[in-house]
């Protein structure tokens, strides 16, 4: 172990296993590394990001260790923000773990991290105008209104696998019928890359 990690504490709001309910995924068993904090604040966020505990790299480590699966989903808040999250992904990779990361996209993406997972926000357009990272083996954008010029805009910013629309859940309620009609607006372009709908299957199965 890394001489440092001893002296290091992460925000940590929860670390639980279940099945990546997401994406392209979807059903993968992992363990879920939640780490607090976030550098946006969504309106429509369904994570207490800001309720988190400190929790020492060991006890990190502890808690992984005694799951099953092999892969781990580094989520947050934002999980691109905290410091020192590569000495903590080096001795997780040491360990043999698949790491994937669930991000925002604005900050740079730690190199041991096998597969992202992008998820831009539209209301915060003009900071991806700005810097975001280029590349994600997949992006899923939650259609919060009409998000077709933000899709347009993310997809010349962010090369991607697969692209994702995603229906926004607000008071429980989620906007399936608004978001296959953008869908289907977004796959009629011509020559543009083709988007799939993923839902949160998770919260429709009742599983964490
Ligand atoms: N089952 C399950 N899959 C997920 N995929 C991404 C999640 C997240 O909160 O980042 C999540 C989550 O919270 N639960
Ligand atoms: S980026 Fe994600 S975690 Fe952060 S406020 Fe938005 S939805 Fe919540
Ligand atoms: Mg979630």
């Amino acid at each position: 172990m890394n001489p440092l990690a001893s002296t290091i504490n992460y925000p940590i709001v929860e670390i639980f296993e279940s099945l990546q309910g997401e994406g392209a995924n979807t059903g993968m068993p992992a363990i879920f590394i939640r780490f607090g904090k976030c550098n946006l604040a969504c309106p429509w966020c369904d994570t207490p990001y800001n309720e988190f505990k400190p929790f020492t790299f060991a006890r990190i480590l502890q808690k992984v260790r005694a799951f099953s699966a092999k892969n781990i989903i580094i989520t947050g808040g934002e999980p691109t923000i905290q410091p020192r999250l590569s000495l903590l992904l080096d001795q997780l990779k040491q360990d043999g773990y698949f790491l994937a990361i669930e991000t925002n996209g604005l900050k740079t993406v730690p190199a041991q991290i096998d597969y992202i997972a992008a998820s831009p926000k539209r209301l915060y357009r003009e900071k991806y105008q700005s810097r975001c990272i280029p590349f994600a083996h997949e992006v899923r954008i939650v259609a919060d209104e009409d998000v077709l010029e933000f899709c347009a805009f993310i997809e010349g910013k962010i090369k991607a696998n697969r692209y994702y629309l995603s229906p926004c859940e607000i008071e429980g309620k989620m906007n399936l019928h608004e978001t296959i009609t953008l869908l289907g607006k977004l796959n009629q372009r011509v020559n543009r890359p083709k988007w799939q709908l993923s839902l949160q299957t998770h919260k429709l199965i009742g599983i964490e």
